[in-house]
C-alpha cells in the first residue's frame, strides 16, 4: 500500500503544486489520477519514486518512509511509464526494455532474454526486438515504454499520461492490453490521466483532482458515475465528455451506463435487496 499522510509540494519558485493531500492507495489495484492540466497529477506521481520530493508530509510505502529510502534504489524498484515512452532513440528496443536491469547489475544475456520475454508480455513482435526507437509506430514505442518499467518486475507501476500521445484507436489497444496485463500481473498501478473515460475504464480507483492537488471526488467508476460529489465533479464528467450525456439502459439485470455515442462508461452497483416477499 502506498500513503500520503498531508503531503504538499511547493516549487523553489513559490508554485504550489500540491496542497495537504492524503489518500490510501490499496495494493495490486489501479488508481488513477485525473484531473485538468496544472491540477498536480504528475507532481503526485514523482513524489512515489522520489523524483520530487514533498515539501511536506510524508509518504509511506508498506511500513517504509520513503524519505528515509535511498532514491536512486527506490526509483530502481518501481517502474515508470511516461509519455513519447521515453526511450532511449540510440539504443534497440531490447536494449532500451534491458536498460534498467542492466544498470542494476545484471549481465547482458539474461537481461536481453528476459527483454524478450517481456516484449511477448506487452504483445510486441519479437522481430522488432534489434529496431531503434524511430523505427517504430508510437503505439510500439509506448508498448516498449510499458515492457521497460515492468523489466526490473517492479511491484510498482508508475504511469504519466502513457497513451496521451497516439491516435484513438491505438490508444484503445493499449488500454486493453493494459487491462489484460493487469488481470495477469496484479501490479500496484499509479496511473496519471486527464481523460475521464480512460480512468473509468482503467481505474479501480479514480481520484479526481482539482488545482492544488485537492481531491474533488474518490471512489470507484460506479461510485462516482452514479453520485457525483459536487457540481465540480458533474462537469468535470460532462465535459471532458464532450458535453455527451450519459444513460443508463438495463442488461442482463445490471444498470449499464452509455455516454451519448453508445460507448460503454461503467456498470452500477446496485445495493443488496430484500428477497421480496409473494404477495
Ligand atoms: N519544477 C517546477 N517548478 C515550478 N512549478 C512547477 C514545477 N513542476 C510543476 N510545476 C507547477 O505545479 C503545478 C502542477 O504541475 P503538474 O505537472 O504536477 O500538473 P499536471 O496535473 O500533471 O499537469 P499536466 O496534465 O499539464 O501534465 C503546475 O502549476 C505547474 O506549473
Amino acid at each position: 500500500m502506498i500513503t500520503f499522510d498531508a503531503v504538499s509540494k511547493r516549487f523553489p519558485d513559490g508554485t504550489l503544486a500540491v496542497d495537504d493531500f492524503s489518500i490510501e492507495i490499496p495494493s495490486r489495484t489501479t488508481t488513477v489520477f485525473v484531473g485538468s492540466s496544472g491540477c498536480g497529477k504528475t507532481t503526485l506521481l514523482r513524489m512515489i519514486n522520489r523524483m520530487v520530493d514533498p515539501s511536506g508530509g510524508a509518504i509511506h510505502i508498506d511500513n517504509d518512509d520513503i524519505s528515509t529510502l535511498e532514491p536512486v534504489a527506490l526509483r530502481r524498484r518501481i517502474g515508470y511509464v511516461m509519455q513519447n515512452s521515453g526511450l532511449l532513440p540510440h539504443r534497440t528496443v531490447v536494449d532500451n526494455v534491458a536498460t534498467v536491469p542492466l544498470l542494476s547489475g545484471v549481465k547482458k544475456g539474461p537481461a536481453r532474454e528476459a527483454a524478450l520475454v517481456l516484449m511477448d508480455t506487452v504483445g510486441l513482435d519479437r522481430a522488432i526486438a534489434h529496431r531503434y526507437p524511430s523505427q517504430l509506430s508510437g503505439g510500439q514505442q509506448q508498448r516498449v515504454g510499458v515492457a521497460r518499467g515492468l523489466a526490473t518486475n517492479p511491484n510498482i507501476l508508475l504511469m504519466d499520461e502513457p497513451f496521451g500521445a497516439v491516435d484513438p484507436l491505438v490508444r484503445s489497444e493499449l488500454q486493453q492490453e493494459l487491462l489484460r496485463i493487469q488481470s495477469d500481473l496484479a501490479k500496484t498501478i499509479v496511473f496519471v490521466t486527464h481523460d475521464i473515460d480512460e480512468a473509468f475504464l482503467l481505474g479501480d480507483q479514480v481520484v479526481i483532482l482539482k488545482a492544488g492537488g485537492r481531491i474533488a471526488q474518490m471512489g470507484t467508476p460506479d461510485e462516482i458515475l452514479a453520485n457525483p460529489a459536487d457540481e465540480f465533479v458533474d462537469t468535470f464528467i460532462g465535459a471532458e465528455r464532450g458535453r455527451r450525456s450519459l444513460s443508463i439502459r438495463t442488461v442482463d439485470g445490471k444498470d449499464v451506463v452509455f455516454d451519448g455515442t453508445g460507448r460503454l462508461a461503467g456498470v452500477l452497483k446496485r445495493p443488496e435487496r430484500e428477497p421480496s416477499t409473494p404477495a
